[in-house]
């Protein structure tokens, strides 16, 4: 299969595809955050979804996803208070948008180990229309992204890279998307991480 082009000229209105955003210094400093996150107080867990389990580490911060809604504790692990979310994460959330005014309040650290995928999906649990930000750390993945009627095509893959950032907001914010492949062992060995390591911020629209 050929490789998708690096820099896509057909995402839908709303999408953005930013190669080469955050420098190696950023993604081994974004890494060592997440090392941190890991100790707890909520280790990282693949949640159920639907009737199966993901085959994604994820670890939430500020809101925590159990697969449906969003709580403060982690009532699907070990009901604990989750760490708030990192100013330091809403200041990388405004300087992707270029939005001073975007305040994302959960993050969503996804790590994908050998095989792991995410099917299509939507990000629909949020009642704010505001974009959703991605940074990919470590082996390189194909990002589908694609409309908002089906999961299936119309789509446009998307290479993503250590260090790229993608954000979809306004007419695209709720569209489906997906993770259909890791390329095994692409990670830059600089980066501190195996695997993929996905960041993904979102404005929950819940109340404080
Ligand atoms: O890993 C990615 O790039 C996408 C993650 C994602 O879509 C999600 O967490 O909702
Ligand atoms: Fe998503």
């Amino acid at each position: 299969m050929p490789e998708p082009p690096r820099e896509p000229v057909d995402l839908p209105s709303g999408a953005r595809f930013l190669p080469d955003w955050l420098t190696m210094d950023q993604q081994q400093w974004i890494v060592r955050q997440y090392r941190q996150w890991r100790n707890g107080p909520v280790p990282p867990r693949r949640p159920r979804y639907g009737s199966g389990q993901m085959s994604v580490e994820m670890l939430s911060l500020g809101w925590h996803w159990a697969g449906n809604g969003f709580s403060r504790n982690a009532v699907d692990v070990n009901n604990a208070r989750i760490l708030p979310m990192p100013d330091w994460a809403v200041k990388v959330g405004r300087m992707v948008t270029g939005d001073p005014t975007y305040t994302p309040d959960s993050l969503l650290a996804n790590h994908y180990g050998p095989g792991a995928t995410m099917g299509m999906h939507r990000d629909a649990d949020e009642s704010s229309p505001a974009p959703v930000v991605s940074l990919s750390i470590g082996d390189t993945c194909r990002f589908r992204f694609g409309n908002a009627e089906t999961r299936t095509k119309p789509y446009t893959d998307v290479e993503l890279r250590s260090g790229d950032a993608f954000v979809f907001g306004g007419p695209a914010r709720w569209n489906f998307h997906g993770v259909p492949r890791v390329l095994d062992g692409t990670a830059p060995d600089e980066c501190g991480i195996t695997g993929r390591l996905n960041i993904t911020m979102r404005v929950t629209g819940m109340d404080s």
